[in-house]
């Protein structure tokens, strides 16, 4: 789904459909605006994330896409974020970087999610 703020509001009927393992989030997170909308982004981050933990289960790759036009430190942009991989009250969450224009980092993305459901 898009980011744009109209479709923002239709995110929570899709994230209902993450409870009971039927898929996940991947939260997308462009680098190159990412200082100019920090507020926004950590702001709608937190309102996924908590939809998921009262649904008590669910997995969201958070994504730093368009490394190719500059590249960042997930550790620190995940720090900044106030976010760290790992499991908590039942939803997974783990940062990724990517290109999509490149095809870097999209599979380990995909591999995340769906292997993570099968243990
Ligand atoms: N360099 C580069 N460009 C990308 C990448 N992913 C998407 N784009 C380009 O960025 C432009 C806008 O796409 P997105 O940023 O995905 O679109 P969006 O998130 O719907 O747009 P905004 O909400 O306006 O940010 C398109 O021309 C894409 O081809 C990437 O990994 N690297």
């Amino acid at each position: 789904m898009g980011g744009c703020e109209g479709v923002r509001e239709a995110w929570g009927d899709y994230l209902a459909l993450v409870e009971g393992g039927k898929g996940g989030v991947i939260f997308m997170i462009d680098v190159t605006t990412i200082e100019d909308r920090e507020g926004e982004v950590k702001e709608e981050l937190e309102g996924v994330l908590e939809t998921l933990r009262d649904s008590g289960e669910g997995q969201i790759a958070v994504v730093l896409n368009k490394v190719d036009r500059r590249d960042v430190s997930l550790t620190e942009v995940m720090e900044t974020l106030g976010i760290e991989d790992g499991e908590e009250e039942g939803v997974e969450l783990k940062g990724f970087k990517s290109s999509v224009i490149n095809g870097v980092g999209v599979e380990e993305v995909f591999q995340w999610l769906g292997s993570s459901r099968e243990t």
